[in-house]
């Protein structure tokens, strides 16, 4: 097995009854994913009691493929799976899937939301809310749905977590429209769902489904990016005698629902909490904290204050540039000379940059859906987002300057209180692969984001 021995708090998780429901917090490194699996081959493991069939539910299928080689190959009786990929089956097997044209593209969903804005301008006078950029309604729409309101009197009640900037009645009641037009548009042109709305259609099946339920056990890895209703989809596909095991951590929660598991049918008396950081070095470590603790990071109930490792290692360097090509070698340099050592992934915030930092050097492109776990020395190369729940002995991150972190898009679609917070927890990802060592580059001013405290980084130019 590829999973270490558990240690303070973790046997006590792993182990735990195998009924009813369990959260467990904790910040990056803590074992979170280690004891989620570990969890999920003790619950379905044939010879222990209450054991049953399992789901291990993650992000991405970067995920699902790192999963399967730390279960190293583990019994029928589990799945590990992506939350869309049990939707669809779930789906498919209720009939309710007419193919892959069911679920509408994210693409395809932008120049439909692009289209019911237009639609709906028409029925009001003129007004600069119908300019904002059509990825801020596209996440409204997300979080509406994710929410699982269902009405636009739920909707002008509800309590807007998650979002820091308001939204009046009036406007609520336009986003509803736009909502409503949207999914008129979708229907008419063959696409039963989106992502979104994909859980609201579970759990509708699953109240009507007379069958007994498949999975005994859920586990969800990476649990503060699920939304709320496809938590409590998870919550009502188990058994009645199962257990739902909820492992999150709201510090690196990239899509902003502002979710408490609280309020997804989790009914827990008390959370357990790990602390102890077993993958990042001390000095890496401190950049996270001292990331964590600005104002913009923003606070949840369940946010776990992140304790200090005591591994060794060098400070992270942060190296100003005159000019991004000048990043590009910097990046380059280091990824050769770590690469030929180590496991090294060059984190950028878009999948453009990542790939023009790696042009011309042997790397692997770390993409979700094309990915097979290798652990041995090389260079990587991926994207904040698709970086979760990874790590990698060396982190090299590229153009972190005032000009490309925020991301323009981001500000323009939900302004800067909304994009600091969102961005900030994408930094926090991306800087915490890190095991061991940590560089970041940048030319012009350095993003806004990364922490100022002095002596938390080597700073040097080329
Ligand atoms: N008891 C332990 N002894 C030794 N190493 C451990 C122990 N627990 C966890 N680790 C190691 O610590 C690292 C981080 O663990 P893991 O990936 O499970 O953390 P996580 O909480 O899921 O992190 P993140 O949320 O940042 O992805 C891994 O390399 C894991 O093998």
């Amino acid at each position: 097995m590829n999973l270490p021995t558990p240690v303070g708090r973790q046997p006590h998780v792993a182990y735990l009854p195998p009924t009813g429901h369990h959260v467990v917090l904790g910040t990056a490194g803590t074992g979170k994913t280690v004891m989620a699996v570990l969890r999920a081959l003790y619950l379905s493991d044939p010879g222990v009691q209450g054991s049953g069939k399992t789901l291990l539910v993650t992000y991405n299928n970067a995920l699902v493929t790192y999963l399967n080689h730390l279960s190293n190959g583990a019994s029928s009786a589990l799945d590990i799976r992506t939350y869309g990929r049990f939707a669809r089956g779930y789906l498919n097997d209720r009939g309710l899937m007419q193919g892959w044209n069911a679920i509408v593209k994210p693409n395809q969903r932008r120049s439909l939301v692009e289209t019911a804005i237009r639609t709906t301008s028409k029925g009001y006078k003129p007004h600069t809310f119908f300019d904002r950029e059509s990825g801020w309604f596209r996440d409204e729409l997300s979080w509406i749905t994710g929410m699982g309101i269902n009405s636009e009197e739920e909707y002008l009640k509800a309590e807007r977590l998650g979002r820091r900037t308001a939204l009046n009645a009036n406007l609520r009641s336009v986003v509803w429209k736009i909502l409503e037009k949207y999914r008129e548009l979708r229907d008419a042109r063959g696409h039963q769902y989106d992502w979104d709305d994909i859980a609201m259609t579970v759990r509708d099946q699953l109240a009507i489904d007379g069958r007994s339920r498949l999975y005994r056990h859920v586990i969800i890895d990476e649990g503060q990016d699920l939304a709320p209703e496809e938590i409590r989809s998870l919550v009502e596909a188990i058994q009645p005698d199962g257990s739902v095991t909820f492992f999150g951590d709201y510090a690196q929660q990239i899509y902003g629902q502002g979710m408490s598991w609280r309020a997804c049918g989790l009914m827990v008396r008390q959370t357990e909490t790990f602390r102890d950081n077993y993958r990042n070095s001390t000095a890496i470590a401190n950049v996270a904290i001292a990331l964590s603790s600005q104002p913009f990071f923003g606070r949840t109930d369940e946010l776990v204050p992140p304790v200090a490792p005591t591994a060794a290692g060098p400070k992270p360097t942060l190296v100003h540039c005159v000019s991004q090509e000048q990043e590009i070698s910097v990046i380059q340099d280091a990824a050769k000379r770590l690469g030929s050592v180590g496991t090294v992934a060059v984190v950028a915030r878009t999948w453009a940059d990542a790939d023009r930092a790696c042009e011309g050097i042997q790397s692997n492109r770390l993409q979700s859906d094309k990915y097979f776990w290798n652990s041995a020395p090389g260079v990587y190369r991926t994207t904040y987002h698709s970086a979760k729940g990874l790590e990698f002995d060396a982190v090299l991150m590229p153009f972190c300057g005032a000009d490309k972190v925020p991301l323009n898009d981001v500000v323009e679609a939900l302004g800067n209180d909304d994009a600091a917070e969102r961005e900030s927890k994408l930094l926090y990802v991306a800087l915490t692969r890190a095991k061991s060592d940590l560089l970041i580059t940048y030319s012009g001013a350095l993003t806004p984001l990364l922490p100022s405290t002095a002596g938390l980084f080597a700073e040097v130019s080329p």
